[in-house]
C-alpha cells in the first residue's frame, strides 16, 4: 500500500489551536489541491481525535473528479477510514453517512455495544490490535479489500504512529502564514516523539500556494 500523509500547519508547526477546534490554514487553491489528492486515493484516513474535533466528511468536492473516478469504474468518493481503538466515533458523525464506504478500525478492547452501533449505522468495522489499533495489521486488511493508495489527513497522534510504524511513503505539508502557538496545541507529529532513529525525508518539491508554501517529501 502506498501511504501519502497530507496536512496543513501554521508557520510554527501546529495543526490547530490549543482548543483543538478545526481552523482553516489552507486557502482555496490548497483545498483544491487536497481535493485532487483525495480523488486520486482509494481511501482517506483520520484518527478519532480529528473526527471528534472536526466532524469531517472526507469526500471529493469537485464533480469532474467524481465523474472521472466513475468513468474509471471506481466509486465517486474514496472510502473513509477512522482509527478508533475504542469505537468512540459518534453514530451521527458525518464520516458515517452513506456518501461513501466507511471503515472503522478498532482494537479488541472496543466495547461490543459500540461496535454493533457503528455497524448498524453502516460502518464496516475492522479489528486490529489488542488495546490500540495496529496499523500494520489494519493496513494489510484494507489492502486485501482493494485499498492500494491511502491518503492520511491527520491528526498529529495518528501521523506520529504511522511514522513510528514506518508506513509513510510521502509527506505533503502546507505551511500557512500564521502563528498559532500553544504548548498543548496539536503538531504535525505528536505521540511520544522520536529521540533517535528519526524518519528521514527527501525534499522533492517546494511550491508557493495561496499565501503559504507546500513542502513535498519522499520518506527515505
Ligand atoms: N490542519 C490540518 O491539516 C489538520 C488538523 N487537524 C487537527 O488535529 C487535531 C486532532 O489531532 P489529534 O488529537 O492528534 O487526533 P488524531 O486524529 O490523530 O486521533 C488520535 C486518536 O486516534 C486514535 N488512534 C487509534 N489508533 C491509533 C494509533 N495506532 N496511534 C495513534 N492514535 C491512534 C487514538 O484514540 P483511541 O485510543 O481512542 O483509539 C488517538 O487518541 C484537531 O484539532 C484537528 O482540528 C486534524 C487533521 C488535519
Ligand atoms: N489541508 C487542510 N487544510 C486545513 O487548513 C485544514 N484545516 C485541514 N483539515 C483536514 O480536512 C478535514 C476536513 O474535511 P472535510 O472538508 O470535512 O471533508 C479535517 O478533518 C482535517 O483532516 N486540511
Amino acid at each position: 500500500m502506498h501511504v501519502v500523509v497530507n496536512a496543513a500547519t501554521s508557520a510554527d508547526g501546529k495543526l490547530s489551536t490549543r482548543r483543538r477546534e478545526q481552523i482553516k490554514i489552507s486557502g482555496a487553491d490548497d483545498f483544491a489541491r487536497v481535493d485532487r489528492v483525495r480523488a486520486d486515493s482509494d481511501a482517506v484516513l483520520v484518527g478519532v481525535g480529528t473526527v471528534l474535533a472536526d466532524d469531517p466528511h472526507l469526500t471529493v468536492d469537485d464533480a469532474d473528479y467524481r465523474d472521472e473516478r466513475q468513468s474509471d469504474g471506481r466509486e465517486p468518493h474514496p472510502a473513509r477510514v477512522v482509527a478508533d481503538s475504542r469505537a468512540r466515533t459518534p453514530t451521527d458523525a458525518r464520516i458515517l453517512d452513506d456518501a461513501a464506504t466507511t471503515y472503522v478500525l478498532v482494537s479488541e478492547s472496543a466495547p461490543a455495544d459500540r461496535v454493533s452501533a457503528l455497524e448498524k449505522t453502516g460502518g464496516t468495522v475492522v479489528t486490529a490490535g489488542d488495546t490500540r489499533v495496529s496499523f500494520p495489521e489494519a493496513f494489510a486488511e484494507l489492502e486485501a479489500r482493494g485499498i492500494d493508495r491511502l491518503m492520511v489527513e491527520g491528526g498529529g497522534e495518528v501521523i506520529f504512529s504511522l511514522f513510528e510504524d514506518e508506513l509513510v511513503d510521502e509527506l505533503s505539508v502546507y505551511v500557512g502564514s500564521v502563528v498559532l502557538g500553544g504548548r498543548d496545541a496539536p503538531t504535525l507529529a505528536d505521540g511520544d516523539g522520536f529521540v533517535e532513529s528519526f524518519p528521514t525525508l527527501d525534499l522533492r518539491d517546494v511550491e508557493r500556494i495561496d499565501d503559504g508554501v507546500l513542502l513535498t517529501y519522499d520518506v527515505v
